[in-house]
């Protein structure tokens, strides 16, 4: 039966009932990817989501909504603050303040926002670059029995031949160190040797099944 509608309320029965299913919707699987600079997570990540395909998986960046937030609480541009015009240098040192800020008070605050989007709608979400411990932590608490993290390993070498170059206060702070020492479910060699990526790709889908994902073998 189709009630009256009215701005700000449930306006249909049935429609009451797809929201609520919609909000109660939880991921089926949490792969949270890590990896130093180069080492190919955006590389990999796209691979798989090609693999199962967009409807099942959403790829999430957590770097991706610390610009949206901070322009939205300080009422800035935020396409200006993506652009590489100089109007984003006026509010870096206080952008990275406001971020770390954050994070004091609510460790989980942008792995929260960054989940919220139209892509944790998927079953499977794929977290293409957790930093911090308390990336994981954030996930393995929330999601205890379904979150796996995988970590991407490749040389310095191969790294360097994609572009790498050591830049200190980059690659030796807590954003590209503070996962150095932690236990991973996964590793994954991403040094080019392409059957060696697939046996790894494999993994995970049979990961996927297991947990009745995906049917049966592709
Ligand atoms: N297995 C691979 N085979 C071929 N090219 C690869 C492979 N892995 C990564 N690359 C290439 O290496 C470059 C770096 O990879 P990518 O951008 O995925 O790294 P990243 O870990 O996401 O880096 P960053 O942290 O700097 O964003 C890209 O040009 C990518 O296409």
């Amino acid at each position: 039966m189709l009630l009256k509608r009215n701005p700000g309320r449930i306006f249909a029965e049935n429609v009451t009932y797809k929201l609520k299913e919609v909000m109660a919707t939880r991921p089926k699987a949490v792969l949270v990817f890590s990896g130093k600079r180069k080492s190919g997570k955006d590389f990999i990540t796209e691979r798989l989501m090609e693999r199962f395909g967009a409807e099942i998986c959403g790829i999430i960046r957590l770097s991706g909504p610390l610009k949206q937030q901070y322009a939205l609480e300080k009422s800035l541009d935020f396409a200006r603050l993506l652009d590489s015009t100089s109007y984003k240098e006026q509010f870096r040192a206080d952008m990275i303040r406001w971020g770390e800020d954050k994070r004091n008070q609510d460790p989980g605050f942008f792995c929260q926002v960054a989940t919220s989007g139209d892509e944790a709608k998927k079953s499977v979400w794929i977290i293409s670059d957790a930093r911090r411990k308390t990336d994981i932590e954030y996930f393995k608490s929330n999601f205890p029995d379904i979150t796996k993290t995988i970590r991407v390993v490749t040389s310095d070498s191969t790294r360097q031949s994609r572009g790498f170059v050591f830049t200190p206060g980059v690659d030796d702070a807590e954003s590209e160190c503070g996962l150095d020492n932690v236990d991973f479910d996964m590793e994954i060699i991403n040094n080019g040797d392409d059957a060696v990526l697939e046996k790894s790709l494999q993994d995970i889908e049979h990961l996927l099944v297991s947990v009745k994902i995906l049917q049966g073998e592709r």
